[in-house]
């Protein structure tokens, strides 16, 4: 599988750098606005960075997007019509029902398929498999530095309390959570941002409560020197899916 690269910063650098092209997965092309990031990725991997996401499109069977909500709104048509695999991680965009349902039929039209990994959240394989019952509530507390949320403040402070929908439009960067979880249950789920200067981790309270029963997870992810925006679990689990493709047993919903 030959897999091409849509934004090249804190989540591109650590798949390239992990997972170093084996499992037979090549990761080949690159793509940046900012051109001397796709060139550095392409260096350490020996593979080609593109002036433009139709110079890679012909000679990939998958994109994974690890750039931002606007970017997959741009892109993501154009790469599943030209009937390649989507990975994205920008889930956030994925709110936007019509957009979504556009990527869908199009998925559908071009026999290609789109992958959401489960990100910086913890909790999707259960919610999946409740789904299959009715979920009655769902919530995302996140907890984050000041640096990670770009505010300066002396004690913990609610940015924000709503519905994913409303979150992921006002903090596109730092809940993309929201919809995954929100799509995973399918319902536009409760979210409080909280910026806190006593932690250093990105933080996800999840609760969930259905005809299974009620469960709840807690992370406190290490966030990336480069982005602290983004914690590294978000890159390892798009190196999970990247590995799962070429697995023969699999485990979890
Ligand atoms: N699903 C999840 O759980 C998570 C999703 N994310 C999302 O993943 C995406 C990538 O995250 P990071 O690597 O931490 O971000 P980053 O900011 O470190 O890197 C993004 C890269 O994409 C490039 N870029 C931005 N817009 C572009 C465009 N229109 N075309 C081409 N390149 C473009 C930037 O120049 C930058 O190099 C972000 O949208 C982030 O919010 C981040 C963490 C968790
Ligand atoms: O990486 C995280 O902890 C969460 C994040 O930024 C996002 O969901 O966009």
């Amino acid at each position: 599988m030959i897999v091409g690269i849509l934004g090249c910063g804190a989540i591109a650098n650590t798949i390239v750098n992990e997972f170093l092209s084996d499992d037979g997965i090549d990761i080949k092309y690159f793509y940046d606005t900012d051109i001397e990031r796709a060139e550095n990725l392409a260096q350490i991997s020996n593979g080609i960075a593109v002036l433009e996401m139709d110079e890679m499109l012909d000679n990939v069977d998958l994109v994974l997007e690890s750039a931002s909500p606007i970017a997959l709104k741009v892109h993501a048509l154009n790469i599943i019509e030209n009937g390649k695999d989507l990975m994205v991680m920008s889930v956030g965009a994925l709110m936007d029902k019509e957009f979504r349902q556009k990527i869908h039929k199009a998925a559908q039209a071009n026999n290609a398929k789109v992958y959401a990994p489960s990100g910086a959240i913890v909790g999707l394989d259960g919610i999946k498999a409740a789904s299959i019952g009715k979920i009655k509530k769902a919530s995302l507390t996140t907890r984050k530095s000041p640096k990670s949320l770009g505010r300066e403040v002396e004690e913990e402070e609610i940015l924000f309390e709503g519905k994913a929908s409303e979150a992921v439009e006002r903090f596109p960067v730092n809940i993309n959570v929201a919809a995954s979880l929100s799509i995973a249950c399918n319902m536009d789920i409760d979210v409080k941002i909280i910026v806190d200067p006593k932690v250093d981790r990105n933080v996800h309270e999840v609760l969930v409560q259905g005809d299974f029963g009620e469960f709840r997870s807690s992370s406190e992810n290490v966030p990336f020197a480069a982005n602290p925006k983004t914690s590294m679990l978000a890159a390892f689990s798009a190196i999970k899916l990247l590995k799962s493709f070429s697995e023969c047993f699999s485990v979890g919903t």
